[in-house]
């Protein structure tokens, strides 16, 4: 009997003892990473044998998926691509003031339209009435609204004057007091406590989210720091593409399954833990967003940021919203602040809507600031939100 079984038995070692090498020899490779302080940039340059070659198709399988919080040093690693040609995003610095003319264009009833009314020869009831309705008009919110009439009334009646550039002047300092340049609007992105910051990104479909991402890449890539992208939105197989494509352009690798349908979080853990591996400064997550399950959203979002905490803490929690929906944007605002804390607004298409007073009411409605808008669908129309320049914009 022992004489039948013998060359099974055999043929079992082997496979096991090929098995164990070739693990080995992966984990052996996998270790051969760039030293953090090393050259920026690494993908495209520093890379573990078993990453794909640029301008390749081959991309790393990851069999059978990775259970959150199963995930050890012998998984194989998630899938990462890259490619070779890097384009050179524009710098960041003063994009706001580079974009003013499309927020101007768009905003310019707002502004302009409110230095006509102050600058008349007298501001009776219905001039304020007016005044209110055109803030009203800009989204700007209720309490805002009243808030600046009343100190515009005190103004004109206290300065009684009715020269251009005092009224100007004066609307300035008025419209950036609501505005508030005092609230901290920077984004955490920088490594901590030895692992990457991370950043989940947050909003509906089409407000811009996968778009905002990849922007967002740029501006990280223009500020020289290494990012990685999750494609945790799993529900549009072309959202992982899009997102993989933003990525691409200039050479941030993204996490993705090629799954339909995936669990979120699993790529989501996946994503932490390869920019963990890499020793990227910053993680990207990028999720999906259906409220027509409400229920669904809040337990999908929720194990997602847990799921990520396993590993690493979140720094930043952006909720994106598109600027040109108005009451809806601030619907949704509320909904995705009841599920994860969110630390800072993305506002789109800030650039098609004369409704830029948004920032003001959204601010208001989540105690968060706007730490970036969107002004065009170009691959470098996202700026940091500047207060002083926002409202210069808008009047000038
Ligand atoms: N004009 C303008 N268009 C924008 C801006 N941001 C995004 N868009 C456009 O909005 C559309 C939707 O963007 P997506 O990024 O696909 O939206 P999404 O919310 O990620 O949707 P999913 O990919 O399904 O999750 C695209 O056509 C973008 O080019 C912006 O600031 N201005």
């Amino acid at each position: 009997m022992n004489g039948a079984l013998d060359p099974v038995l055999i043929i079992v070692v082997v496979i096991v003892a090929i098995a164990v090498i070739g693990g080995a020899l992966i984990a052996l490779v996998r270790t051969t990473r760039r030293p953090r302080g090393g050259p920026r940039s690494p993908y495209a340059s520093t890379r573990d044998a078993n990453d794909p070659v640029p301008g390749g198709v081959g991309t790393l399988e990851r069999p059978g998926g990775t259970a959150p919080g199963t995930a050890g040093p012998d998984t194989a690693p998630p899938d990462v691509e890259t490619a070779p040609e890097l384009e050179r995003p524009a710098p960041v610095g003063g994009r706001l003031v580079r974009l003013r003319d499309r927020l101007s264009r768009s905003n310019s009833t707002l502004g302009r339209g409110l230095l006509a009314l102050l600058s008349r020869e007298t501001i009776d009831e219905g001039v304020w009435e007016e005044i209110e309705e055109t803030l009203l008009l800009a989204d700007l919110g209720t309490d805002p609204s009243l808030q600046l009439v009343e100190a515009l009334r005190d103004r004109v009646r206290i300065e009684g004057t009715r020269e251009p550039e005092r009224v100007k002047a004066m609307l300035r300092e008025e419209l950036l007091r609501v505005v508030d340049p005092t609230m901290d609007r920077t984004l955490n992105t920088a490594r901590h406590d030895g692992r990457p910051a991370v950043v989940l990104v947050v909003g509906v479909n089409g407000t811009g989210k996968t778009t905002t991402v990849g922007k967002l890449a740029r501006v990280l890539v223009a500020e020289d720091k290494d990012v990685l992208l999750g494609a945790a939105d799993t529900f549009r197989a072309a959202a992982a593409e899009q997102l993989a494509t933003w990525g691409q352009r200039v050479g941030v690798p993204t996490v993705r399954s090629d799954v339909e349908g995936a669990d979120p979080a699993s790529v989501a853990y996946d994503a932490v833990r390869a920019g963990i591996e890499v020793e990227a400064d910053v993680v990207m997550i990028d999720t999906a967003g259906r409220l027509q399950n409400k229920a669904g959203l809040m337990d999908e979002l929720g194990k997602v940021k847990r799921t990520i905490e396993k590993q690493a803490a979140v720094d930043e929690v952006l909720l994106v919203l598109d600027a040109t929906t108005g009451q809806n944007g601030m619907t949704q605002a509320a909904v995705f602040a009841q599920v994860v804390n969110i630390t800072g607004i993305v506002l789109t298409k800030l650039d098609g809507t004369a409704k830029g007073g948004i920032v003001v009411a959204i601010q208001r409605a989540l105690g968060v600031p706007v730490k970036l808008v969107g002004l065009g669908e170009g691959p470098d129309d996202l700026a940091p939100f500047d207060a002083e320049d926002f409202v210069d914009a808008i009047i000038d």
